[in-house]
């Protein structure tokens, strides 16, 4: 059954004021900034904090928060993966998945036969003897995934589960757990940091900011539509918020922009690619384009392509070859002139 959060958690001042829902089968992303209130929501939905209001229904159909109804998180049916594994030092790696479905009555054979089929389905079979301190980073990790999923729950909760890992086990890491999440048949929600991980394991990226919810929707569709400067920067595009007056297009600066595709609304945002944005030393003449004046704040160099901050008038990111950075002489301060194609910028409803 479909997972279902519709409720508020107070902390002091802050107040978590969301709705989640999560399909069998359907891992959902949860992103946002620090403090945005994404500890909480898993603390909710793992029943190691109560609703304040409003109402938890979990998938096993069951209210876990709603009134006078709470189950406890011992008695939900929940997998919980954090950043570090936490497994117990003096168990093997299959006596520690074995560990919850002992506790939940399962006979020793059972409960082996049962950590031998997770740990396979994560690739640690001829570990399954090792003790964590001869497990790698990366091979515990899977260990606490196979552990939270050993007892089958409705409901598996990842909190920043990579973010621990150094790059290179990460990356082999997110892989194996993509190929998990295929095969389990629960609600998983998983909270990340990682735009990464969000676009590649997750069917449905929910942005939380000051508590609420400020977007949700498929990768494609919040890759191509961002709705705040978070998911913006998430996803590496320029976002404004802007006015359509007539033909003429203002952001809050007041500045006009040219947009060759205009939908017909007031309030629009507008996104361009950093990518789209050319850099000239000079004011460039020629097809009619917008192009601003603007004084360079950061560089940031990757490989082969390096990304330029800019403010004045507008701010935008650019991104540029390297030899480009040394032709144009890009460092912190540096005035140049940037332009964007009417048809580079895309215009949406607000
Ligand atoms: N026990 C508490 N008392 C008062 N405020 C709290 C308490 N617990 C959390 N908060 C506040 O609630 C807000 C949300 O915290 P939360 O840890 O859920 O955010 P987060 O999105 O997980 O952040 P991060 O990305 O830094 O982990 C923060 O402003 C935090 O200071």
């Amino acid at each position: 059954m479909t997972m279902h959060l519709d409720g508020v958690v107070r902390r002091g001042d802050f107040a978590l004021d969301a709705t989640l829902d999560v399909e069998p089968g359907e891992v959902v992303a949860v992103l946002g900034p620090n403090g945005s209130g994404k500890t909480t929501l898993v603390n909710a939905l793992a029943g190691l904090d109560a609703l304040d209001g409003g109402a938890l229904h979990g998938p096993d159909g069951a209210a876990w928060d709603a009134g006078r109804a709470w189950v406890g998180p011992r008695h939900r049916s929940v997998g919980l993966v954090l950043a570090e594994p936490l497994l117990f030092p003096h168990l093997t790696a299959r006596d520690n998945v074995a560990f919850g479905p002992r506790s939940r009555g399962a006979g020793r054979a059972d409960a082996r036969r049962t950590a031998d089929a997770e740990l396979a389905a994560v690739g640690l079979t001829e570990h399954a003897s090792s003790r964590p301190r001869a497990l790698s980073t990366g091979q515990a990790q899977r260990v606490a995934l196979a552990r939270a999923l050993a007892t089958s729950p409705a409901l598996l909760l990842l909190d920043e589960p990579l973010s621990a890992l150094d790059p290179e086990t990460r990356g082999a890491t997110r892989v194996s757990l993509g190929h998990r999440l295929r095969g389990y048949d629960g609600c998983t929600v998983l909270v990340t940091h990682d735009p990464l991980d969000a676009l590649t394991l997750a069917d449905r990226l929910v942005f939380l900011d000051a508590g609420r919810v400020v977007q949700s929707g498929t990768p494609a569709e919040v890759v191509s539509r961002p709705r705040s400067p978070y998911v913006a920067r998430v996803v590496g595009l320029n976002l404004w918020r802007a006015r359509r007056d007539g033909d003429v297009v203002r952001l809050p600066s007041g500045e006009a922009v040219t947009i060759a595709d205009l939908p017909d609304a007031a309030d629009l945002w507008v996104t361009a690619r950093p990518s789209a944005v050319a850099l000239w030393p000079t004011e460039p003449h020629g097809s009619p384009r917008n192009s601003w004046q603007l004084t360079v704040s950061s560089v940031e160099l990757a490989g082969q392509s390096a990304r330029v901050t800019l403010t004045g008038a507008v701010e935008l990111v650019a991104e540029v070859t390297a030899a480009s950075v040394a032709e144009l002489g890009l460092a912190p301060g540096t005035v140049v002139w940037a332009t964007l194609k009417a048809i580079e910028l895309s215009a949406y409803e607000a």
